[in-house]
């Protein structure tokens, strides 16, 4: 980080910019965005950029500051108490917390050779949680529960009616004013809405309750499980991690936040790598970025997620979908706290149970995100994938998880097929955004319209500028 802005940092923008390439454009704009962040809250020192590789954080005057700065610096503005190794993060001004510290088959259905789609996974959930529970080196079923053994969760629909059916919001915009440049801080950001149905939703819910137990009983690995003590509002969530474990904040043996290579928790279930398929197969993730591990959050009523930026040990883009209640996700490049487990926000985005929420370009990195307290239960799985050089050291690749590729959209796609349903879909996507989450300004518009519209639907709306 020898970059040093200093108070006259605007002057350096048109410099830099100069014959630079519409990439380096993006890349040097995000970096700026990022030295911008977070700039002094009520007079106290915040870090605007944190350097995980030197653990060092630079002010937003562009002050260098070493680790022991660092370290004395965030808890001006982070309240967070650590429970058995984990640091829980509670209320959090600017979501330093993550974001600093810890710098932050489908088969549900599996498609055969003649082309019909025929639900494959989804085994008896008690069975699969002893699976998951340590014996998960059980191949067999494992391949019983991505092939045969079809629970017919897709009843009479074809995949290819499914896929269609999903709903697909891509142009979420909110400029914000970094230095002389108007960004769209939620560039990159998607929601798919009807990924998953009722039914499959009640599997996998179950599913996650099963594990509850199970983490509750011992039985899953150490760093698995991670239930908060709960003192007030707004504090904890129960977390399971797997595939990697994952240090929000220093623990207490002093590992660096990020991906703790050397720890082990338990690998991602079937259930959950079928969930995994069905998002690159129905396009909902790219088959370039296969998800190798996730998070559960299990939200009582109350409790919430701060704001943070989600770790780059993790790729982009990420993606959380939703079960249970539905709530909404802040985005901004400033949240503040608004009460125990409440914060405000420019953009509210809402989170309609079965769907999945994708963070992407500026939208995971420019925007932090927060869920509010929730208003009932809710359970999410964040699903992310691995940097290849943060992998833990025991992490076995999947095969299950390899060469997943997206369904063709076939030709069905751009005929007038979208049919009340589709609409509807779309609707409730265009329903799910609320823009007034706050009395803060809003200065972005959004147009929703299906990824496929029908036959001379004519030309995209542009969104509006200001
Ligand atoms: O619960 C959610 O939808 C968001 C979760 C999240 O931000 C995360 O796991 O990093
Ligand atoms: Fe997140």
């Amino acid at each position: 980080m020898s970059l040093k802005t200093g108070d006259n940092s605007t002057n350096l923008i048109p410099i830099l910019f100069k014959r630079v390439c519409e990439d380096c454009e993006v890349f040097l704009q995000n970096r700026l965005q990022n030295l911008y962040l977070n700039s002094t809250v009520d007079g106290k020192l915040e870090i605007t950029w944190f350097d995980s590789d030197n653990q060092t954080g630079v002010t937003e005057r562009g002050e260098l500051l070493s680790v022991d700065e660092v370290e004395n610096c965030v808890p001006v503005e982070v309240v967070s108490e650590e429970i058995d190794g984990d640091f829980v993060i509670d209320e959090v001004e600017n979501c330093e917390s993550e974001h600093l510290f810890v710098n932050d088959g489908d088969d549900f259905n599996d498609d055969d050779d003649d082309g019909e789609f025929e639900e494959i996974s989804l085994k008896d959930i008690d069975e699969e949680a002893v699976r998951v529970s340590g014996v998960v080196e059980d191949k067999e079923r494992s391949d019983n529960l991505m092939g045969e053994g079809s629970l017919g969760l897709m009843g009479e629909e074809s995949e290819q009616a499914r896929f269609l059916r999903v709903g697909r919001k891509k142009d979420f915009v909110h400029y914000e004013q970094f230095g002389w440049k108007k960004t769209n801080v939620l560039q990159g950001l998607e929601l798919h809405t009807g990924v998953f149905n009722a039914e499959e939703q009640n599997k996998i819910v179950n599913y996650v309750y099963d594990l509850q137990r199970m983490g509750q009983a011992g039985k899953l690995r150490e760093r698995t499980y991670s239930e908060p003590r709960k003192w007030m509002r707004g504090k904890g969530r129960v977390t399971i991690q797997l595939g990697c474990c994952y240090n929000y904040a220093v623990d207490k043996d002093g590992n660096p936040p990020g991906i703790l290579r050397e720890e082990d928790v338990d690998p991602l279930p079937s259930l959950f790598k079928s969930m995994i398929k069905r998002l690159v197969r129905w396009h909902v993730l790219p088959p370039t970025c296969i998800p190798n591990s996730c998070i559960v959050n299990i939200y009582d009523e109350g409790d919430c997620i701060p704001p943070h930026i989600d770790h780059h040990d993790f790729l982009r883009p990420f993606c959380t979908v939703s079960f249970l209640t539905e709530c909404n996700i802040l985005f901004g490049s400033s949240l503040k706290i608004a009460g125990p487990g409440e914060f405000s926000g420019p953009v509210k985005v809402a989170l309609p149970v079965g769907s999945v929420l994708i963070l992407n370009g500026n939208g995971a990195d420019v925007a932090k995100h927060c869920v509010p307290a929730v208003p009932a239960k809710r359970i999410s799985i964040t699903f992310r994938k691995m940097d290849e050089s943060k992998l833990p050291y025991k992490f076995q690749p999947d095969l299950e998880l390899q060469g997943i590729q997206p369904i063709a959209k076939s030709l069905s796609l751009s005929k007038p097929s979208a049919t009340p349903v589709v609409k509807e879909a779309a609707s409730s996507a265009k329903q799910a955004v609320n823009q007034e989450a706050t009395k803060e300004p809003v200065v972005s518009l959004f147009n929703f319209e299906d990824d496929f519209p029908a036959l001379g639907s004519g030309m995209k709306p542009k969104p509006k500028r200001r």
